[in-house]
């Protein structure tokens, strides 16, 4: 596991062995230590932050026993049988309950909502009664108890709402609303700085001339960070020098984690390795994915280190695969495991044995109804209109040959589940 570390000698060589995709996740994700620091914010700005501690209600919820319908509440033992009739004493609407007590052979009105009198155990909806004057004729009576809603069957006063390490989605941001909480207590967002390597990059805001290209995996990386609610830094784009990224790694040091794109392989000009050798310390550089095989971890001060790949799909897989469940704990949270369907493929996938394959693909349903997956026909690693035109992943295992069309292959959906619930 790596700690906080005294600059080592690391010389990576292309002899180092790739690491299996699960054991580099593991490793990543256990050296993550969840950030502890936290702060109080309104509901309204909670969405995609992590619970710090949990909610526990003071309320019940719903607050009273309340109509489902809107019928007429009366004590079933007063309707011995259909057709029977009751004499109508008032009305409970949502927001104004009835204040007075029914006496035996009376009923009131209900709405949807609005809380049930004493002496109501029973509501039958509007359509299978019809009224006369103040009298009610139930002309189909419900099962005794029917339509009432028990206070606190939601939520139970004293109950946990939401667990430690809970990852806001809106579905939660209304249950919490629901019980009158109007701020949260949530862990700090980790600071993620990021920046791109490369002399043949330029800004997107700008003309580019033969050999340059524009800088597009930093926006990528921007925004896949600010997609996970990770707070960005943004410290642009570094050189294919060793003085130019010693600058550069220095100023990152100071953050919680930091995510470089380009410069890890073994080429003339990748000296992210080197430099992450000399001032920090690597833990591995290798993994056994196709694309994103080169990819540095390790620590620079106190911060997490990861360096991605340049080609843009290995970026943007190893962000997902490695970088994504690591923050995701960072981030107080849990990651989920990747949600895998088995699906045929409607055409042949090419495969060499040795590195697990993230082959781009799209989720169809064919002529019989049935689900099943095309991949994309530009498989390379430069192609981030793959990745942009696909909206899953043929996971191909590391020992896996060319599959005909029609086999059965392992699929992950890109939106799946990222976070994962708390383990209590
Ligand atoms: N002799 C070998 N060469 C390569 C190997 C190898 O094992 N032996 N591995 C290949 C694999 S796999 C990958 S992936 C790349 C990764 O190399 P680097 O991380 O050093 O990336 P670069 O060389 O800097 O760039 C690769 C490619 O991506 C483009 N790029 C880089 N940054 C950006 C950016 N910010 N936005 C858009 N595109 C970017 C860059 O221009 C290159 O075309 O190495 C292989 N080589
Ligand atoms: O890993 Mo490289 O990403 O195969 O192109």
């Amino acid at each position: 596991m790596p700690q906080p570390s005294e600059p080592s000698d690391f010389r990576p060589t292309p002899k180092d062995k790739p690491m299996p995709l699960e054991q580099a996740r593991a490793r990543i994700v256990d050296t993550m230590t969840p950030i502890r620091e936290h702060e109080r914010v309104p509901l309204r700005t909670a969405l995609h932050r992590v619970l710090a501690e949990k909610v526990v209600s003071d309320i019940d919820v719903p607050g009273a026993d309340n109509s489902s319908m809107d019928g007429y509440g009366y004590a079933a033992a007063d309707m011995a049988e259909d057709g029977g009739a009751l004499e109508i004493v008032g009305e409970s609407m949502a927001g104004h309950p009835y204040t007075g007590s029914l006496g035996t052979g009376q009923c009131i009105r209900i709405m949807t909502g609005a809380v049930v009198p004493a002496g109501v155990d029973t509501v039958v909806m509007q359509e299978n009664t019809h009224a006369e004057g103040d009298r009610l004729v139930v002309a189909q009576r419900p099962k005794p108890g029917s339509n009432i809603r028990a206070a606190g069957e939601d939520i139970a006063a004293g109950a946990t709402v939401l667990a430690a390490g809970s990852y806001l989605r809106p579905s939660d941001i209304a249950v919490l609303a629901s019980v009158g909480v109007s701020e949260v207590c949530v862990v700090r967002r980790p600071r993620v700085a990021f920046f791109s390597t490369g002399d043949e990059l330029r800004p997107i805001d700008g003309p580019i001339e033969p050999g340059e290209i524009y800088d597009s995996n930093r926006h990528g990386l921007a925004a896949l960070l600010s997609e996970l609610g990770m707070e960005g830094i943004d410290l642009g784009v570094v050189g294919d020098s060793p003085e130019a990224l010693r600058a550069a790694f220095e100023k990152a040091a100071a953050y919680d984690a930091v995510v470089t794109s380009g410069g890890v392989s073994v080429g003339a000009a990748d000296f992210v390795l080197d430099v992450l050798g000399e001032q920090g310390s690597v833990d591995f550089w290798r993994v056994a994915i196709k694309p994103g095989k080169p990819l540095a971890f390790g620590m620079l001060g106190n911060a997490r280190f990861f360096g991605l790949p340049g080609n843009p799909v290995s970026t943007a897989v190893t962000f997902i695969q490695l970088v994504r469940p690591a923050l995701v704990r960072m981030a107080g949270g849990h990651p989920a495991a990747p949600v895998r369907l088995d699906l045929p493929t409607l055409a042949d996938l090419r495969k060499s044995p040795g590195r697990e394959n993230f082959l781009r693909a799209r989720l169809v349903t064919t002529d019989s109804g049935r689900l099943a997956v095309d991949p994309i026909d530009h498989q390379g690693s430069g192609v981030m209109r793959s990745m942009s035109t696909a909206d899953c992943f043929i996971v191909l295992p590391a020992a896996q040959n060319d599959v005909p069309a029609g086999e059965i292959v392992t699929v992950e959906p890109f939106a799946q589940t990222i976070w994962g619930h708390p383990v209590d």
